[in-house]
């Protein structure tokens, strides 16, 4: 499968923080979710990705081309989404346009105007004046107006009402009626990924935890419940992680299957979310 993102053996450290070693393919066609909990990493992979902040080493490719010398070349192809203030604050929507229009090659004026009316923003207000979810929808009218062949979001739909959510849910699958199209962006809504994401990465202290699909996700993973007497030193290690609630237990499996051979009718096997498989993920006491 073609890759879009190519990350191998990534390190960065700061005081208190480190990403080692960091192995990721980001697949072309495909929206992948980036998740993990507050401070595991997210935003420092995604600047490194955006060469916003260097990596101490490693190898880091995009289009199969690297920042030092295709800089230029991947940011006209990229459209960048992220909630820290990148603009003047004294400019307006319809400013920006005039200064970012003439940088990217493949900047459509209607798609800007229809994306303007679409999420209802206003063109001659300064950004200074918008509320956190308007300067989330300006940043991705601006990202979305270049026809960019990769989207990268960081918490994009942070901020966004309900109904703004589904709508940008809605405007996701639009883009991706075109399979030349990737997104990959990061959230902490994991219901937004189980309606939208075709891959699941999970970091945990800058480690990156799996790189799945939803469909393995689905599938592979399950929750289990039952009495805690039923865990002992062996059975125990047919789980991944386990829980204990007074008598009960619940924990997390990989091989369903062999978990009904052994306990039978004796506990309960579910379909297991994907907050829940973070929640394991993360360690449960
Ligand atoms: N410039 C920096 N200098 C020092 N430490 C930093 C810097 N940027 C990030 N960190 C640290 O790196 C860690 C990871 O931060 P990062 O922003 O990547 O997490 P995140 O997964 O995006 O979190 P959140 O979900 O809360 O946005 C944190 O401990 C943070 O304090």
């Amino acid at each position: 499968m073609e890759k879009v993102i190519e990350l191998e053996n990534l390190n960065k450290n700061f005081p208190g923080f480190s990403i080692n070693d960091l192995n990721l393919n980001i697949n072309k066609g495909y929206v992948t979710g980036f998740v993990g909990a507050n401070g595991s990493g997210k935003s420092t992979t995604i600047k490194m990705i955006m060469n916003l902040i260097k990596p101490d080493s490693g190898d880091l490719k995009i289009f199969g081309m690297e920042h030092g010398d295709y800089e230029k070349t991947i940011k006209q192809k990229i459209g960048f989404v992220y909630d820290d203030n990148i603009y003047y604050e004294g400019l307006s929507l319809r400013d920006l346009q005039k200064i970012i229009a003439p940088v990217y090659h493949d900047w459509n004026n209607e798609t800007f105007y229809n994306y303007i009316e679409k999420f209802e923003l206003p063109l001659n207000k300064p950004i200074k004046n918008f509320s956190k979810g308007m300067r989330m929808k300006a940043s991705l009218v601006l990202a979305l107006s270049h026809n960019p062949e990769l989207i990268i979001m960081d918490e994009p739909t942070a901020g966004l009402d309900p109904v703004f959510r589904k709508d940008l849910l809605k405007t996701i699958q639009e883009i991706m009626m075109d399979e030349d199209k990737s997104i990959f962006f990061s959230t902490h809504i994991t219901s937004d990924l189980e309606k939208i994401a075709d891959y699941i990465v999970f970091i945990k202290d800058g480690d990156i935890i799996f790189n799945h699909s939803i469909n393995t996700l689905q599938n592979d993973f399950a929750l289990v419940k039952g009495n805690r007497s039923l865990i002992d030193r062996d059975t125990e290690q047919e789980f991944d992680y386990i829980s204990f609630k007074e008598d009960t237990f619940e924990a997390m499996t990989k091989k369903p299957r062999k978990i009904a051979e052994i306990f039978g009718d004796e506990v309960i096997i579910d379909k297991i979310s994907l907050e829940e498989i973070m929640y394991f993920f993360n360690g449960v006491e």
